[in-house]
């Protein structure tokens, strides 16, 4: 297995509050790992850190661009920079153009992702690729069917899925799936799992999840990390990491699920 994803000794400080604490993590290809935690644990600055929304107070990131590629230091990367770079992260909030089709909107990611293709690599595509592009990445999401459909007329479960597309538009090599089912209803999340499932066994983009949904890491994740009080408390396996008492103690004395 190789890194494509590492953080060493990272920590986020927010005035006299540590959010993250010291956190030193290797992501490999070939396995979804699942970052979990209690409300406040740190999930969501640990993503912002590593997506270039914020500022490490110390430490450093490490991003795998490709199979061939070395890792690079993305510490002082903006957010645009980190993407080009190959990390892909999925919202909670909706980045959707709510008044374009579906198709519209993958092609707009798309298109926009040959620019910086164009800008910074020199490799000409025509619009003919584009296209190619814009109908694998429908199909390998499920998506073709409601192609033609305006966004604005979507369910929930629907938008969530058109997001996963826009952030495949960038070929990331890693995707950092942010609460992927939140808001979802029961048929909805089996979807999405078996979605990223797929995703997972059909391309070469390693999977990053924060979930709430402990069904769903357990269903998905070949590893869990969690996170409590910005540190981590546990790294393992499914089996290992749920049955671990520390992991039990830290939920029950939060008030999260
Ligand atoms: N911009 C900020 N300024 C000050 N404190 C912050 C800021 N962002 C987060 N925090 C604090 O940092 C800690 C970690 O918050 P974070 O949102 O990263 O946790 P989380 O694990 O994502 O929680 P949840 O599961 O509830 O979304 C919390 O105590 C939070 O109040």
């Amino acid at each position: 297995m190789t890194t494509v994803l590492k953080a060493e000794d990272l920590r986020k400080q927010f005035g006299e509050l540590t959010a993250v604490d010291n956190v030193s993590i290797e992501i490999d290809d070939g396995n979804i790992t699942s970052i979990i935690g209690p409300n406040g644990a740190g999930k969501t600055t640990f993503y912002n850190l590593l997506t270039g929304v914020l500022q490490p107070t110390t430490g450093s990131i490490w991003l795998r661009s490709g199979v061939e590629d070395d890792l690079a230091d993305v510490t002082d990367a903006e957010p645009h920079q980190v993407a080009q770079a190959g990390l892909s992260r999925s919202y909670q909030i909706t980045n959707i153009f709510e008044g374009l089709t579906v198709r519209e909107n993958v092609r707009v990611a798309r298109i926009s992702h040959e620019g910086t293709r164009l800008d910074f690599r020199s490799r000409a595509t025509g619009d003919e690729s584009v296209e190619a592009d814009v109908e694998e990445l429908l199909d390998l999401t499920g998506l073709t069917h409601i192609a033609d459909t305006p966004c604005d007329t979507l369910s929930h479960g629907e938008k969530r899925t058109v997001e996963i597309a826009l952030a495949l538009a960038i070929e990331p090599n890693v995707f950092l799936m942010d609460e992927p089912t939140a808001g979802m209803n029961p048929t909805e999340v089996a979807e999405i799992v078996s979605l990223i499932r797929e995703l997972d066994a059909d391309l070469d983009t390693t999977f990053v999840v924060t979930e709430h949904n402990m069904d769903v890491v357990t269903d998905i994740s070949d590893r869990i990390v969690v996170l409590a009080e910005g540190a981590i408390l546990a790294d393992g396996t499914p089996e290992d990491v749920l049955t671990d008492e520390r992991v039990t103690e830290a939920y029950l004395g939060s008030d999260s699920a």
